[in-house]
């Protein structure tokens, strides 16, 4: 174990609460919380991962703080793999403060914000991509987001990763021996190989990177954008998705004059909706640049919901719209149902398949389970129901699974070009070390401290 120093955060969010917890992790850590907690035995004679109760007093004058808990976990079976005491106390900011202060005041360090997880890693105890889906759980909105970000505290990427690198470096043997003894084997015998292995590498690869939209969405939410003509009720629907009043609805044509912004949660898909202003159709300069505006919305957007009043014929504005859609992922809602039905399918269903196609009164509600059933099935589209799928959701994992698989496609090609095996052996050691750095391998300082410092205090 290293000769760290021992450090100490509150490890509970601050605030009124019914208990409060101060964790204190490192080589000093049981003989400094007995400076300054008397239960019935001191807890350097206590047994590993046991809980007692008594008094927390102040360091400097003995006076007692407050009653509590503590809990004894012993190097290495703990959190960081080293001695870590947590100190129940009671919740609200001055109880929990002050207990952390007289552990300061006995000896311990503050602790930086993730610096027990950073441990955790340093010690060995869990690899990078395990220590930075910590931050993904406590982010996490939904429960498929949780699901999938505790998977991978558990090791369901790095898993993958380790398999993949282990295939890798017996291919790398394979070729050294083919390079070192000519005679052992067949050079074509592992050129065949190289090409075989490397393929079904590049598959997993892309098997994990496939999943990695659905990841960034379970994460960021999906990017949606509600567009078109004045008045059709692109508000009344952001309203309706969002159960609130957010946006204002009027009859007036073109009442929401600025991009409005809402997260809404579709059966466990979080989305980031934008309303937007609806589109005149004019000849004014002024209002090209409203499509201008929708287009550029639709282009950074993951969904795009063009929202058209079907008790009116489709216009010209609707027509440029749909167009410019039919190129993106896209519903089109043909709204105001209540209204009667004057919009031709046949002339919709040239620009957007009629799958994607849902009848509403958002007024009424009819027609939005439909909506919703749309969105679950264009993105869940059974992928996510399967639960043991690995996703790669962080950006950082994706950038460096694609490298990967730059690395390994430049390998096959080149040991299908006929390139010598030495040449062929560095791209798979560079695909190799490239993965390796997914799960921490040869990662330097700098990047280890941005990473846990994304964290909250105590983690
Ligand atoms: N009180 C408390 N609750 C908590 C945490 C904590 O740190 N403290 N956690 C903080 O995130 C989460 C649980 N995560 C944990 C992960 C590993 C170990 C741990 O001690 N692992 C050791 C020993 C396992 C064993 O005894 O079998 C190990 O893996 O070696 C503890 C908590 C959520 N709940
Ligand atoms: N009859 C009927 N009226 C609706 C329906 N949906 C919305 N409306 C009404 O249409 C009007 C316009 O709705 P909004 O949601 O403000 O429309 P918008 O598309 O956001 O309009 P702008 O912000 O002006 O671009 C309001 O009076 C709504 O109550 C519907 O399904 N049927
Ligand atoms: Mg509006």
């Amino acid at each position: 174990m290293n000769d760290w120093d021992t450090i100490a955060a509150i490890a509970t969010a601050l605030g009124e609460s019914s208990v409060g917890i101060v964790r204190i992790s490192g080589p000093e850590a049981i003989r400094i919380v007995d400076k300054v907690f008397t239960g019935k035995k001191r807890l350097e004679t206590v047994a590993s991962h046991t809980v007692h109760y008594g008094h927390i007093r102040k360091f400097s004058t003995g006076d007692i703080i407050d009653e509590g808990l503590v809990l004894v976990m012993r190097s290495p079976r703990s959190y960081t793999a080293e001695d870590v005491v947590e100190v129940q106390c009671h919740g609200g900011i001055v109880a929990i403060r002050r207990v952390l202060e007289t552990i300061l005041e006995a000896g311990a360090r503050l602790a930086e914000p993730g610096e027990f997880t950073k441990r955790a890693f340093l010690n060995g105890r869990i690899d990078l991509s395990q220590a930075e889906a910590v931050i993904d759980v406590i982010r996490a909105k939904t429960d498929t987001a949780m699901q999938v970000a505790l998977k991978q505290v558990e090791g369901s990427l790095s898993q993958e990763i380790r398999l993949l690198r282990q295939k890798l470096i017996e291919l790398l043997a394979h070729i050294e021996v083919t390079i070192d003894y000519p005679e052992h084997d067949v050079e074509d015998v592992t050129v065949r190989r190289v090409i075989q292995d490397g393929e079904v590498a590049i598959e997993r690869i892309q098997r994990i990177l496939h999943g990695a939209r659905h990841g960034r969405i379970l994460r960021e939410g999906l990017k949606t954008v509600i567009v078109g003509q004045p008045n059709v009720g692109k508000s009344s629907l952001l309203n309706r998705l969002s159960r609130t009043e957010r946006a204002i609805v009027t009859d007036i044509p073109g009442t929401t004059r600025d991009i409005l912004e809402e997260s809404v949660n579709i059966r466990g898909i979080p989305l980031t909706i934008l309303d937007t202003a609806g589109i005149r159709e004019t000849e004014d300069v002024v209002e090209k640049i409203g499509v201008e505006r929708s287009r550029e919305a639709i282009q950074d957007a993951d969904l795009t919901v063009v929202v058209l009043d079907g008790s009116k014929p489709l216009s010209a504005t609707d027509e440029d719209l749909l167009q410019i859609a039919s190129k993106r992922m896209s519903i089109v809602i043909v709204n105001k149902a209540d209204l009667g039905s004057a919009v031709s399918l046949d002339q919709i269903g040239q620009y957007m398949p009629v799958e994607r196609i849902v009848h509403t009164s958002i007024k009424t509600g009819i027609g939005l389970e439909n909506f919703e059933d749309l969105v679950e099935e264009l993105f869940l589209g059974g992928q996510i129901e399967q639960k043991d799928a690995t996703y790669a959701t962080n950006v950082r994992h994706i950038a460096l699974l694609e490298q990967a698989k730059t690395q390994l496609s430049e390998a096959v090609q080149s040991a299908q070009m006929g390139m010598t095996l030495d040449l062929v052996a560095v791209d798979v050691k560079n695909a190799w070390s490239t993965l390796g750095e997914v799960i921490g391998k040869e990662v330097g300082e700098d990047l280890l401290d941005q990473i846990f410092s994304q964290f909250c205090l105590g983690k």
